[in-house]
């Protein structure tokens, strides 16, 4: 996952020049030190709420890395597009909408490239991709997303993905709605209804991220579980975002476009 990916004309001497929006949050900071630590890059700006943001583009970033807030990012997104500075988008709450909006600003600049991912983690693709699979063979599934008590939103980004990708490969295989017979149920206690699939969020001081998805059938479950214990699990992921990013224009959606799964 660390092979860098250069650009045709560039010298292989030349660093990466990144910007970091969110930069003294709990991921910002993590990026700015793998950043740091990367031979092929150079961290120029480090910006969070309140500081200018117009700071990355002054620094020369050529490529921003946002992880702020739902609220914040797609003012951060539009401004660095304008500004020709390709971005890397790990904050959460990412609508089809939003995805369409990011595409249409996109146009005006066919050069750009923006990746967003809802998740870095190597195991946590691994496991969205291994539930894409096995949703057809099971009838039941439910997602419980586990987060520690800071995170500002909920389902997680994750979650979310996990619940379309399922969903669409329930639907592709023709399977109806999952059984539930629940006439009764006090608000909230089956969770969040996304895209048909139930998702269940847990938030605890101590956790970092984690993920179950339960899936049933007759006389057998199986359960896919990832862990992040800690936020170094995302660098890789980030950094091969980063080297990656310049040389494919457009949206890209999910670290799994870049890996070979
Ligand atoms: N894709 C992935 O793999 C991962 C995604 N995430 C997502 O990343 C996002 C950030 O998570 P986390 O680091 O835990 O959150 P934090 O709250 O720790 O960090 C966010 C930082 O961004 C700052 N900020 C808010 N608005 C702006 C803005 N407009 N411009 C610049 N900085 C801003 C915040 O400042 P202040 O505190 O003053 O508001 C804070 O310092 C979340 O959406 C989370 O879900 C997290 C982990 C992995
Ligand atoms: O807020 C977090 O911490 C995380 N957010 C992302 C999400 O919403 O899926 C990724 C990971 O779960 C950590």
């Amino acid at each position: 996952m660390t092979a860098p990916v250069q650009s045709a004309g560039r010298s292989a001497e030349e660093p990466i020049r990144v910007g970091v929006l969110g930069a003294r949050g709990r991921m910002g900071a993590e990026v700015c030190r793998a950043v740091d630590a990367a031979q092929d890059m150079e961290l120029v700006a480090m910006v969070d709420e309140g500081d200018w943001l117009a700071g990355v583009g002054d620094a020369g970033a050529e490529v921003v890395v946002d992880f702020t807030h739902p609220s914040a990012v797609m003012d951060n997104v539009r401004f660095c597009v304008e500004r020709g500075i390709h971005c890397v988008v790990g904050t959460s709450g990412f609508s089809d909408a939003r995805l369409e909006e990011i595409r249409g600003w996109l146009r005006e600049k066919p050069e750009l490239g923006v990746l967003v991912a809802a998740n870095f983690a190597i195991g946590a693709i691994l496991s969205m991709r291994f539930a894409e699979l096995a949703a057809k063979y099971y009838e039941s599934v439910e997602i419980v997303e586990l987060h520690h008590a800071r995170k500002a939103d909920a389902p997680s980004g994750t979650a979310h993905r996990t619940a379309q990708l399922i969903a669409a490969a329930r639907d592709k295989a023709g399977m109806g709605p999952i059984p539930d017979a629940t006439t009764q149920e006090q608000d909230g206690a089956r969770g969040a209804d996304v895209d048909g699939i139930r998702v269940h969020s847990l938030r605890l001081s101590g956790l970092v991220a984690h993920q179950e998805v339960l899936f049933g059938t007759a006389g057998e479950t199986l359960t896919i579980r990832h862990d992040s214990l800690d936020r170094s699990s995302f660098m890789p992921g980030v950094l091969l975002g980063i080297r990656a990013v310049r040389t494919r224009p457009g949206l890209t959606l999910g670290l799994e476009s870049l890996l070979d799964l």
